[in-house]
């Protein structure tokens, strides 16, 4: 039968809806409001470095941040809360930064670890691929046992630019049987347009702070 939405509805379960969505706002503006205090707090934790390695890149030194223990939990927390009581298997990093960041999100969300290696580091058999990055090119690999076709994995790395490196290690997973659940990263250089390569290949992107340029 066809029931009008608002006027036969009891004024208190009505009150009580215009409650709940009260605070819902309430929450997620309190919610923007820390956010954007965080992301000052990793933005002024982080020393860049002109014209390393190369001249024209500005090098984003996480090393400062990592050093520093309350802005180290908070971009572990940060990057572990949308997944926090969600079933997670393995969380995949990306060497070298990749690993410190991955290891503490794994121990965060009881996941297991899964090293994505630069070529010729792991001791058995591999799958390997080439990829490119802002300042050259490489070939990476992982394990061929580390994931199971159907694991829910995150893949994590200090920083997008290009997306190469990134794009290469989904593609690793992805020939792997993986279920990406999304690709983490304290910085993005939007500039360089790696999110986009990441979104093509239908993983999801989550980013904590931006920088301009390169
Ligand atoms: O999006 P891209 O253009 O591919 O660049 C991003 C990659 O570059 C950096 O690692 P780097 O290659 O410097 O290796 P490292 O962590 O071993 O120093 C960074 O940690 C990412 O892995
Ligand atoms: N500008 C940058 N700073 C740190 N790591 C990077 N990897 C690629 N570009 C980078």
């Amino acid at each position: 039968m066809f029931r009008p939405a608002v006027a036969q509805r009891n004024p208190w379960e009505l009150a009580a809806r215009w409650c709940y969505g009260f605070a819902i706002l309430k929450t997620s503006k309190g919610r923007f409001h820390i956010m954007i205090a965080v992301q000052s707090e990793l933005t002024a934790a982080i020393r860049s470095i002109p014209d390393y390695p190369k001249p024209g890149i500005v090098f984003r030194d996480i090393t400062t941040l990592l050093g520093n223990p309350k802005t180290f939990r908070r971009a572990i927390d940060e990057l572990v809360h949308p997944y926090a009581g969600t079933k997670v298997d393995k969380i995949a990093g990306i060497e070298a930064r990749g690993f410190i960041l991955g290891g503490a999100i794994a121990h965060q969300l009881s996941a297991g670890f899964v090293p994505i290696r630069k070529k010729g580091k792991l001791p058995h058999e591999t799958v390997r691929i080439a990829y490119s990055l802002e300042y050259g090119v490489d070939e990476m690999e992982m394990h061929k046992d580390a994931i199971q076709p159907g694991e829910k994995v995150i893949l994590v790395d200090d920083l997008i630019a290009t997306g190469g490196t990134a794009e290469g290690a989904t593609k690793l997973l992805q020939q792997m049987g993986a279920d990406i659940v999304a690709a983490c990263f304290i910085i993005d250089l939007p500039e360089l347009g790696g999110r986009k390569k990441l979104e093509a290949l239908g993983v999801k992107v989550r980013t904590l702070i931006e920088f301009e340029g390169h």
